[in-house]
């Protein structure tokens, strides 16, 4: 293993173990891996780093209690009217972290030159993932920034909004041929992400998947068939 990957294990190791602890206390994760709180506290803290070969070990042992539908679930908070908070897991890093590497796997064979997405609550997903590919994330606003000559721009309308919006991205952000993967944390009607797709379409890129971490009722699997790629959520709501 090279050392750069090695260290990428390590620091997995901490972030799942940083994950967990908002879950368990240290006495059980001392149970769980049969470390002394001290030492569980130091990875946390970042004094000291396992080894290698205690990483494998470590992540052997946790993974199997790291169940990120459940951590997402968790946290996303409804109001009286249906409406949820999603903050709670885009603003969690070690959990998008974690989340990430999954989606990475997925979209792994796919060549992705770029991540597109929309703001605002995308972007903290899009950066993640884009991170993890190892390639640039871009994201259409819906607004014209000054300073940008030449916008792609796309005009819909919200469901029950009823009135139009438009979602602009510099034309420099995607380029002919790119390989793009959409994400947005969370799809209800498909609207922004047909218009991200029609921006693909303008820059005569490729979209070659599309992920949520949320998705309410059977709009991923309308988008599928329309689009004939892969189109997945990590949960999906009712
Ligand atoms: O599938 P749809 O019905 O199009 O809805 C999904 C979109 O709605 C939310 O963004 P919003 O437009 O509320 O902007 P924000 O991210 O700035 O809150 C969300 O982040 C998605 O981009």
């Amino acid at each position: 293993m090279s050392q750069l990957k090695s260290v990428q294990e390590k620091l997995r190791l901490v972030r799942i173990l940083r994950l967990l602890k908002k879950t368990y206390t240290y006495e059980e994760l001392s149970k769980i891996t049969g470390l002394p709180i001290t030492v569980l506290n130091r990875y946390v803290r970042g004094k000291v780093l396992p080894s290698a070969e205690r990483t494998r070990e470590l992540l052997k042992l946790l993974l199997p209690y790291v169940n990120i539908e459940e951590e997402v679930k968790k946290r996303i908070k409804f109001d009286e009217y249906g409406f949820f908070d999603n903050i709670p897991v885009i603003s969690d890093t070690a959990l998008m972290s974690i989340i990430a590497e999954d989606v990475a796997s997925r979209f792994m064979d796919k060549n992705v030159d770029k991540v597109l997405t929309a703001a605002t609550d995308g972007i903290p997903l899009g950066v993640h993932v884009a991170r993890e590919l190892n390639v640039d994330v871009v994201y259409a606003k819906k607004k014209k920034e000054v300073g940008v000559e030449k916008f792609y721009e796309v005009s819909y309308v919200p469901s029950a909004s009823g009135s139009v919006t438009t979602l602009y991205l510099p034309q420099w952000a995607l380029k002919k041929g790119e390989n793009v993967l959409i994400v947005d944390d969370v799809i209800r009607s498909g609207e922004t992400q047909k218009a991200l797709l029609e921006m693909c379409k303008q820059a005569v890129a490729k979209p070659v998947g599309m992920f949520f971490l949320i998705s309410v009722g059977d709009v991923i699997d309308k988008l599928k068939e329309e689009y004939n790629i892969p189109v997945e959520s990590l949960i999906r709501l009712e």
